[in-house]
């Protein structure tokens, strides 16, 4: 076969012979025949009656085509209504009536009517050829006027013309399939199945179809305009797509093609070229000219037809389309529009069918394991064994990556950038919907869902003033346990245990407070790298606790008590998964400049206190999917919202792999945050102060960072504390860590 028709739909076999051949105009290359030829020529020629022209040459107009008394009639059982073409179109065939009656109008001489190819350049005879379609257009059924514009589109049978409702200005796509040709007759039958199958659909997933008429070269079906032309002029432009833009995209696909398999239609041509995209980026299926009934056994005609590389193996043996068959398309394009390039491609064609039937391709190894899972289901060589519509959208492709409700237009041409807030609440509720159904009972106490430090609202974006700092303590103030890490019981006393660290943390804060000298001012501080938590995100109604550390690392520590973090490159791994050198893929929320500097090298997950699993990004397995897309969330939220924020911090030591948030416990005023190596950090929410006590004996350290002061922290070391003794706001802040650590 031809290669270059491989992206052509084919139709061959029982019912639908093979072969079937272009329309004229569709093939430049072939020949019209020359008495066809002078007749074009000679009314291309001819003075044709424009919109509001003499009334003798509309009311012929409107009379019938062709200078006709009347429209040719449709076959009694044919679908397909005659139009009439009304004056001011720029074809003779749709207005000036057959080459002999027309040619009686010409002011042209003879002679040059007899040798057109000799006065007219190719483009000239191109252009003319382009102009077949009457400019006005009017439906006799429906009495609408149209006007035809553009020319949108060439298919291998059909034209597409964008098309204006005079009266209403609605705007419509015109598909105009010539009714002329050696296979007419075959031709036909295929746009009256069309019209017959596409006029009874009705659904925001598929291709609107407003109307039909015919005249006599023509069928003409209005259909919805799709500005957005079709998924495969975005392929084109972009060569591959994003998995969150290829959730959306399927989702619509599914939606559409689950309407038209329960109405036992099978579209046997689902491809990117069909998938048409509205104004607002809504995709459509499109152009069932080869879609077909299913019979009783779920199986049409033993037919070899639509396009080869997306043909099913049942196909390619002519065991005939089913459902099932459609569901393979969507494993090809799927594969396709994330890799680039289609599952089966191989020439000569006899090879390319026996990989289908062998469900032989190339593995994409670069592709998520979720998205590889879901493309070898969908490519099962026993239809049998591919996913019903519904159970595909159940798949952890669909349920463990974000999906975006809607893409920006600019996504035809570059990837989107999705960005969090304002719709930031709707993509974690989404996420968070399989999370909580995995997690186990909630923390005993809740609090609002806030973000920090110094922020409080009930989502992240959303930022309220909390109380006065200072204010006295009273009921409003009581102490929540926002989130705690699971405890094994044979671990509470190990280092890195909740109980343990609580304790330490409390030694620490009551080192600092005994020094009991009230400084008039702090003493003489340093800047020392620190690890803490610049950025933190209060979700523990629904999620938990998100943080992002100064080593660029971020984590969450979740209802359940687990445990995710996404460590950077530079960490020791040391975990018992796997760990492999890829680079990391997209993120669920792609913010690109953040994610970039995210780069995580591994993720680290804590089920419980004393269990530590390291993965890379790619082998996260589907269970702990649903955490990883919650904790890529956050991070990306967080990153983002500390570069706005401008936030520096001091070059510090990556964190281990098993450092984990064992605690966080808050007030109105303050939110403590206990992590596994003893680091305790109290952030105040409305003087925006923040307290770390970190390290151990001689590498203690006080660090604070205080509106105003170094953006890096000053740290203070116990020695220097207890010589010179702490300021009374200082010991304010230790007073109020010590109360919240105390109610854990
Ligand atoms: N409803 C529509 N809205 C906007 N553009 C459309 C619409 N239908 C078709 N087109 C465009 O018109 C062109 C021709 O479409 P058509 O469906 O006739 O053929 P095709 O699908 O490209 O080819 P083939 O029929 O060989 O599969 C395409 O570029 C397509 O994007």
């Amino acid at each position: 076969m031809n290669p270059r028709l491989r992206g052509r739909p084919l139709c061959e076999g029982t019912g639908e012979s093979t072969g079937l051949r272009f329309p004229r105009w569709a093939n430049p290359t072939l020949s019209t025949g020359p008495r066809r030829r002078r007749g074009r020529r000679a009314v291309g020629l001819s003075l044709t009656p424009g919109w509001g022209q003499s009334s003798r040459h509309s009311t012929r107009a409107l009379a019938g085509s062709h200078g006709r008394p009347g429209p040719a009639p449709p076959r009694p059982h044919s679908p397909i209504r005659p139009a009439s073409t009304v004056g001011g179109a720029q074809s003779g065939d749709a207005t000036g009536g057959t080459g002999r009656h027309r040619a009686t109008q010409s002011p042209l001489p003879l002679r040059a009517r007899a040798h057109p190819a000799q006065m007219e350049s190719r483009s000239q005879r191109r252009r003319r050829s382009r102009q077949l379609v009457a400019a006005f257009l009017h439906d006799p059924g429906s009495g609408r006027v149209y006007r035809r514009g553009k020319l949108i589109g060439k298919g291998a049978f059909s034209r597409c013309y964008k098309l204006t409702d005079m009266s209403t200005s609605a705007v419509f796509a015109l598909k105009v399939v010539p009714r002329g040709g050696a296979g007419r007759l075959r031709l036909r039958g295929k746009v009256e199945r069309e019209i017959a199958l596409h006029s009874r659909l009705r659904h925001r997933n598929i291709v609107a179809f407003h109307g039909h008429f015919a005249d006599r070269d023509h069928v003409y079906m209005v259909l919805e305009y799709c500005s957005r032309q079709s998924l495969a002029h975005v392929l084109k432009a972009r060569r591959t797509l994003t998995e969150p833009e290829v959730r959306y995209y399927l989702r619509g696909v599914v939606s559409g093609l689950r309407y038209l398999h329960q109405h036992r239609i099978v579209h046997r041509d689902l491809k990117p070229s069909n998938f048409f995209l509205s104004q607002d980026m809504e995709v459509k299926i499109g152009d069932l000219g080869l879609a077909a009934r299913v019979g009783p056994a779920g199986h049409c005609h033993r037919v070899l037809c639509g396009t080869p590389s997306f043909q099913a193996p049942e196909v390619v043996s002519r065991h005939g389309h089913s459902c099932k068959s459609d569901i393979w398309a969507l494993g090809c394009i799927m594969y396709t529009v994330l890799t680039g390039t289609p599952p089966f491609t191989a020439t000569p064609l006899s090879e390319m069918y026996q990989n289908i039937r062998d469900g032989h391709y190339p593995e994409p190894t670069h592709l998520s394991p979720s998205a590889r899972n879901l493309i070898s289901r969908l490519l099962a060589p026993d239809p049998a064994e591919r996913p019903s519509l519904d159970h595909l959208l159940e798949d952890d492709f669909f349920t463990q990556g974000f999906t975006p409700e809607r893409l920006p237009p600019h996504s035809c041409h570059s990837p989107p950038v999705f960005a969090f807030p304002p719709p930031l609440s709707r993509l974690f509720r989404k996420v968070g919907q399989l999370l909580l159904t995995q997690c186990r009972a909630s923390c005993p106490f809740t609090s609002k869902e806030a973000s920090g430090p110094g922020e409080e609202g009930t989502e992240p974006d959303h930022v309220e003033p909390s109380s006065e700092e200072g204010a006295p303590l009273c009921a409003k103030s009581r102490v929540h346990i926002l989130t705690l890490g699971t405890r094994r019981t044979e671990l509470a006393d190990s280092k890195g245990s909740l109980a343990l660290q609580v304790e330490l943390a409390t030694r620490k804060l009551r080192l600092c407070l005994d020094t009991g000298t009230v400084a008039a001012q702090d003493p003489q501080g340093e800047q020392r790298p620190v690890l803490w938590a610049p950025k933190w995100v209060d979700y523990s109604l629904k999620y938990g606790v998100g943080y992002q550390l100064s080593d660029g690392g971020s984590g969450v520590l979740f209802r359940d008590g687990s445990h995710m973090a996404l460590r950077p490159p530079g960490g020791h791994s040391g975990g018992r998964g796997r760990r492999r050198k890829t680079p990391p893929q997209a993120c669920g929320v792609r913010d690109r400049d953040s994610f970039r500097s995210l780069v995580p090298s591994h993720v680290s997950y804590q089920p419980d206190q004393g269990t530590l699993w390291t993965f890379t990004l790619r082998d996260v397995p589907s269970p702990l999917r649903a955490k990883l897309a919650v904790l890529r969330l956050f991070a990306c939220y967080m990153q983002r919202r500390v570069r706005e924020e401008g936030t520096v911090s001091m070059p510090v030591t990556p964190a281990s792999p098993d450092l984990s948030l064992l605690g966080v416990v808050a007030d109105s005023r303050a939110l403590l945050l206990l992590f596994s190596n003893g680091t305790l950090q109290v952030s105040f929410r409305t003087s925006q102060t923040q307290l770390v006590l970190s390290g151990e004996g001689e590498g203690f350290l006080l660090t604070l960072w205080e509106p105003g002061g170094p953006s890096t922290g000053v740290s203070y070391s116990l020695d220097a504390l207890q010589s010179h003794g702490c300021t009374p706001t200082v010991q304010q802040h230790l007073r109020q860590g010590l109360r919240l650590l105390q109610s854990v």
